[in-house]
């Protein structure tokens, strides 16, 4: 079993080239599977509310779904450094509830990290959350808790002023005290001069290669959500289509009676003509 990573391994992994590979988990037995793989980290993101409980955004989601989601998936994976995603509304209103809730995340959960959403807006909340000694990571370009102001899911940064404003973002967040930066949907030009202009590491979801590591969902790479896949998706595993087999051929064996054999019962422990005898009993 490896040494769980700290911060200070991404760093190093950033200064050397070593790609970091993560994905989201909301789940005991995902976490599981991704620490048995070596994943290098895993998000508990507040996608939890669409890939798991089936809402149409991530604006529903508590503070209580992603302590307990956290929960879950640091049970599952006890070696890997997980991070926790603030929800909308845990971190926007102040900079007390902000640092209040971040704490939740390592004081109930054992969290290694939080990530929060925003750019220079949320800057006095990451600076607040980073003096109470708590590791943040940064989140710019397509951050789906303002989906509304962006006029949907929908990639950042394509023209010359917006890729601006994401690059003083970028710079804003570092200055804050972020110790990394996820940059999602946005053009991989922008993400290569980020990424080369910033000491803290720099990942992409949907935002190109050259960055210092990847993330994904794990419903998406693993074919488990279907009310719409990304571009940025590269899908490695059919998982509904096992499962949906799986679910058919168990009915029609049910239907059929070839569900439970022999080798799924329990054997009596008297011989059977005493149980004939009880049965009698009672006709
Ligand atoms: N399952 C899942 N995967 C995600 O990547 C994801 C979530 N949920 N929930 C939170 C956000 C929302 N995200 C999304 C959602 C939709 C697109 C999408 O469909 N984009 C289109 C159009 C892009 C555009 O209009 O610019 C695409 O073709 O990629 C992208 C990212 C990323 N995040
Ligand atoms: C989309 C990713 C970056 C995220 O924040 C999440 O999974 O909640
Ligand atoms: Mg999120």
């Amino acid at each position: 079993m490896p040494k769980k990573k700290s911060i200070l391994d991404f760093y190093k992994m950033k200064e050397e080239g070593d790609k970091v590979a993560w994905i989201t988990a909301y789940d005991f037995p995902t976490a599981q599977f991704a620490e048995q793989a070596g994943m290098d980290m895993i998000l508990v993101g507040d996608s939890l509310g669409m890939v798991v409980k089936g809402y149409s955004g991530t604006v529903p989601v508590t503070m209580e779904d992603c302590i307990s989601h956290c929960q879950d998936v640091r049970r599952g994976a006890p070696n890997t450094y997980c991070i926790g995603d603030m929800p909308f509304m845990s971190y926007q209103v102040s900079n007390e509830k902000a640092v209040e809730n971040a704490g939740r995340f390592l004081k109930e959960a054992d969290m290694d990290a939080i990530k929060l959403e925003g750019g220079q807006r949320v800057c006095d909340q990451i600076r607040a959350i980073t003096d109470a000694g708590i590791v943040v990571f940064g989140h710019i370009g397509l951050t789906p808790q303002s989906s509304g102001q962006l006029g949907g899911f929908k990639a950042q940064g394509l023209h010359v002023d917006s890729a601006r404003d994401l690059i003083d973002d970028a710079i804003a967040v570092q200055e804050a005290g972020a110790e990394a930066l996820l940059l999602e949907a946005v053009p991989p030009e922008l993400t290569e001069f980020i990424a080369k202009k910033l000491k803290i590491p720099v990942y992409s979801i949907g935002a190109g290669l050259p960055c210092d590591g990847q993330l994904l969902i794990c419903g998406d790479m693993l074919g488990m959500f279907q009310a719409f896949t990304p571009k940025f998706v590269k899908q490695y595993a059919n998982v509904a289509e096992i499962e949906i087999a799986a679910f058919e051929e168990y009915i029609k064996d049910v239907k059929e009676e070839k569900f439970p054999t022999d080798d799924h019962v329990y054997n009596v422990q008297d011989p059977i003509e005493e149980f004939e005898k009880l049965f009698e009993e009672y006709n």
